[in-house]
């Protein structure tokens, strides 16, 4: 991708640059779509639904103007405490946000979780919106006709409907250029190079829940938490070593994540570790510890040091 100096894009005096979120209803591709327009993985994707936990920033440079894209989690109604908090975290994210991309799938009719997030729009009126048919590539060409009369007719306000296919690369530099159009005037918001603005930890736990959310039962995946203990740089090899924690709630499930003599720990391991040393660029040494944190998702203590 053409990334000019900082510099070079704040003379341009059309630059212009600003924040988006894309909401939807779990695994319509949201993750998938803010990786594919970064350029990197900066959020995690799972084909269990409602992986995504962090507002997590992605920014996208062009040389017209710059995306920071907002990764909320799904919007949903709670249930636990975690649910509670990461609702917050949404409603916080949408009262700044510049514009809101509803994400839509094409392969899927539009249903009442779709129309309780439209409504739930009408309460950000400062913020733009856009309809963004996803997985284009998985649906035929008339259902995604379809698909596109169907969103047009779900709100009046939308500035744009953009289909597009994260997965096959399909229409994600109109999306980029459209969305710009829609952001104020403005000088670059983060120097030129930028993916995220989250921490080398925090990549790095969320590559490892990645990894252990493969394979896992459904109940399963809401159940898991990580955390960094230690990141050390090794002086005399080229080596980083990674002390990290996957937390359960209860025994019965820490059994499911180590697997017999080990085996799911050691593969959740391996792929974690390959995913980390793409991130660093260096080789990884990878320890994981399984612990159980009893009810974390409930617990105002435990969901607090375990970092929401
Ligand atoms: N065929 C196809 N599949 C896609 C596309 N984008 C995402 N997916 C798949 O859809 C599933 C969910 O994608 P995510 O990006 O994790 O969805 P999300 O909306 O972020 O999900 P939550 O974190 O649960 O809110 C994954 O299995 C993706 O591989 C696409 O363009 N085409």
């Amino acid at each position: 991708m053409d990334t000019p100096s900082g510099s070079e894009f704040d003379q341009a005096p059309d630059f212009r640059a600003g924040f988006v979120s894309f909401v939807g209803r779990p695994n319509v591709g949201k993750s998938t779509l803010t990786n594919a327009l970064v350029g990197e993985k900066v959020a995690i994707t799972s084909s269990k639904p409602q992986t995504t936990r962090r507002a997590i920033r992605g920014v996208v440079h062009q040389k017209t103007g710059q995306l920071v894209l907002v990764d909320t989690p799904g919007m949903h109604r709670p249930r636990t405490l975690l649910g509670e908090r990461l609702n917050s975290i949404v409603q916080t994210t949408l009262g700044d946000v510049d514009v809101v991309g509803l994400c839509l799938p094409a392969n899927e009719k539009i249903g009442p979780g779709d129309r309780f997030i439209s409504e739930q729009l009408d309460s950000f009126p400062r913020a733009k919106k856009v309809a963004i048919v996803t997985k284009i590539d998985a649906a035929s060409r008339p259902a995604v006709a379809e698909q596109l009369l169907a969103i047009s007719e779900l709100r009046d306000d939308w500035e744009a409907i953009i289909p597009i296919s994260s997965t096959s690369r399909i229409q994600l530099d109109t999306l980029t250029t459209q969305l710009i159009k829609l952001m104020p005037l403005s000088s670059a918001l983060y120097p030129a190079g930028t993916v995220t603005d989250e921490g080398l930890e925090s990549r790095i736990s969320e590559l490892i829940r990645e990894a252990t959310l493969e394979g896992v039962m459904d109940e399963l995946p809401h159940s898991i938490a990580v955390t960094v203990d230690d990141i050390v740089e090794r002086d005399d090899k080229d080596l980083v070593e990674i002390y990290a924690n996957v937390f359960v709630e209860r025994d019965s499930q820490k059994g499911i994540i180590i697997g017999h003599q080990g085996e799911r720990l050691q593969d959740v391991g391996a792929r974690a570790r390959h995913e980390i040393e793409k991130l660093v660029g260096k080789q990884v040494y990878l320890s994981l510890r399984v612990k159980v944190a009893k009810d974390w998702q409930r617990n105002a203590k435990q969901l607090g040091r375990l970092g929401f």
